[in-house]
């Protein structure tokens, strides 16, 4: 990855080249007498200055414009790095360091230092926190972008800052920033879950995906296998999504996955294969996760169940489509699926000074589900009990947008290797969202109370009440 200096000196030179280009243009028409060339010098000679002052005073616009890494995300200096800090001007650093050292420092025998990617996000957060609980170290990063209210993910930030858990605010992409960390920490795991999210969402945004979920990937995997010594553990999110137009149900890991609906389900699965190249070469330990449509308190506002929550109690209308099925999975459920897979992922073998590797390293891939498709229709109809309102429902054919049109799991691999066994039923999963959800919005709400008890208390972050409410009407897509 190119300095930051460098890269803003490219898109100068391109932006440059571009107005110069222009001017010479119009400098060519016939009408352009002798006598105006200088005039015309002065006039390119005052552009560049403009050009040259605009890059330094907006040089996040600019990259928007041309930067693959940034442009799925409002962008951000690099270098405010910890956000409880915004006044340190870079990372590196000895204060940084000793942050950083501090947050990742396991507290039991044995326990795991991990680097966990996307930790503002709705897995990351709850699995730092169920890591963290344990007396695992964890550090986070985060970009922290705007795909969905990034208040939710501030929020998420100070509920791991309350139990010591540091979250960085920086972009995978961010090569440089990775080789400190690295350097900082000998990381014994990194739980890789950032990425861009939303099946459909591809559509209006594919070069997002590209750069979160391909060059981020490889990014991460450079890191690791380039500048981290030991090498750590990877682990992170694939999507129950690679098996797209597979039909044979459950899905196994057995089944094909060379069809994918959506571009976002395309980019998962060139993950899975770039994970087979760096194990290959490299040695990393990696084991990727299918995850299938996580659900829970903290979660993404973008994603069905959560809108409609949303459009239920403001009485606006959704669109269901017809017969859609998913294997909604709990997020403690997937929680423990992945600390499992992090504690049973086996060393990796590569070495970052010698570019060599001394053995094969795990490679492993596993369904997270919950082994138990449950029709759309039914999931709203838990919502309106437990909302104590109806749904104003449209029901239309499934749009071809990436989606597809049910969803199964079979984690018997999952269940074999680690012990993972999902425990929670639709409903009762839906309600501890529902408290959650009535709580952090401040909503007027007396929640439906359960006709049979539910076993599962409430994730441990959903119990935390949020002081002022954010506006329903302020989430994104
Ligand atoms: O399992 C996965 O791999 C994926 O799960 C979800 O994707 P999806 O299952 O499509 O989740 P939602 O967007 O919440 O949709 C859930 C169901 O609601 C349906 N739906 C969605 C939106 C809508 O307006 N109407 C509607 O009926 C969809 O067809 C789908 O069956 C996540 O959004 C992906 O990031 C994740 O990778």
């Amino acid at each position: 990855m190119p300095s930051d200096a460098a890269a803003k000196g490219v898109k100068l030179e391109r932006y440059a080249s571009g107005s110069a280009l222009l001017l010479r243009r119009v400098a060519s028409g016939k009408f352009v007498s002798a006598s105006s060339h200088l005039l015309f010098r002065a006039t390119v000679l005052a552009t560049l200055a403009l050009v040259f002052l605009f890059a330094l005073h907006y040089p996040s616009l600019l990259s928007r414009s041309f930067s693959l890494a940034s442009s799925s995300v409002p962008s951000r200096s690099h270098r405010s790095l910890l956000a409880s800090s915004s006044a340190a001007p870079t990372y590196g650093g000895e204060r940084w360091q000793k942050e950083i050292r501090r947050s990742a420092k396991p507290r039991r025998d044995g326990g795991l230092s991990v680097l966990v990617t996307g930790a503002g996000g709705f897995v990351g957060a709850h699995c730092s926190l169920a890591l963290k609980a344990r007396g695992d170290g964890v550090v986070g990063l985060d970009n922290f972008n705007s795909y969905y209210d990034p208040a939710l993910k501030r929020g998420r930030q100070a509920l791991l800052a309350d139990r010591g858990v540091v979250v960085l605010d920086a972009d995978i992409n961010d090569a440089l920033l990775l080789e400190r960390l690295f350097e900082a920490v000998p990381f014994t795991h990194v739980l890789h879950l950032a990425a861009q999210a939303g099946v459909r969402y591809a559509m209006e945004a594919p070069q997002t995906y590209v750069a979160s979920n391909v060059a981020g990937l490889v990014s991460v995997f450079e890191a690791a296998a380039k500048h981290a010594d030991p090498q750590p553990a990877i682990v992170w999110a694939s999507s129950s999504s690679v098996y797209g137009l597979n039909t044979d149900a459950p899905f196994s890991e057995d089944h094909r996955t060379d069809r994918p609906a959506s571009l976002y389900a395309a980019t998962k699965k060139a993950g899975e294969a770039i994970a087979h190249a760096y194990n290959h070469i490299y040695g990393l330990s990696i084991t990727g996760l299918r995850f299938f449509t996580v659900y829970g308190p903290w979660g993404r506002p973008d994603m069905a169940y959560f809108s409609f929550a949303r459009s239920i109690v403001a009485g606006e209308p959704i669109t269901l489509y017809a017969d859609a099925r998913r294997d909604f999975t709990y997020i403690d459920d997937v929680v423990k699926g992945c600390v499992g897979a992090l504690d049973t992922a086996g060393r990796s073998t590569g070495s970052a000074r010698s570019g060599k590797k001394s053995g094969p390293a795990p490679l492993r891939v596993y369904n997270l589900g919950n082994t138990s498709p449950v029709a759309v229709t039914r999931m709203v109809a838990i919502l309106e009990k437990l909302l104590g309102k109806k749904a104003n429902k449209r029901v239309i054919a499934m749009p071809s947008n990436g989606d597809v049109p049910f969803t199964h799991a079979n984690v018997s691999h999952a269940a074999h290797d680690f012990g993972y066994r999902p425990t929670t039923s639709l409903d009762a999963g839906l309600r501890h969202f529902v408290d959650w959800f009535v709580h952090y919005y401040n909503l007027d709400i007396k929640i439906a109370k359960p006709a049979t008890s539910t076993s599962k208390k409430p994730a441990a972050a959903s119990t935390k009440k949020k002081g002022s409410a954010t506006s329903s009407s302020a989430a994104s897509s």
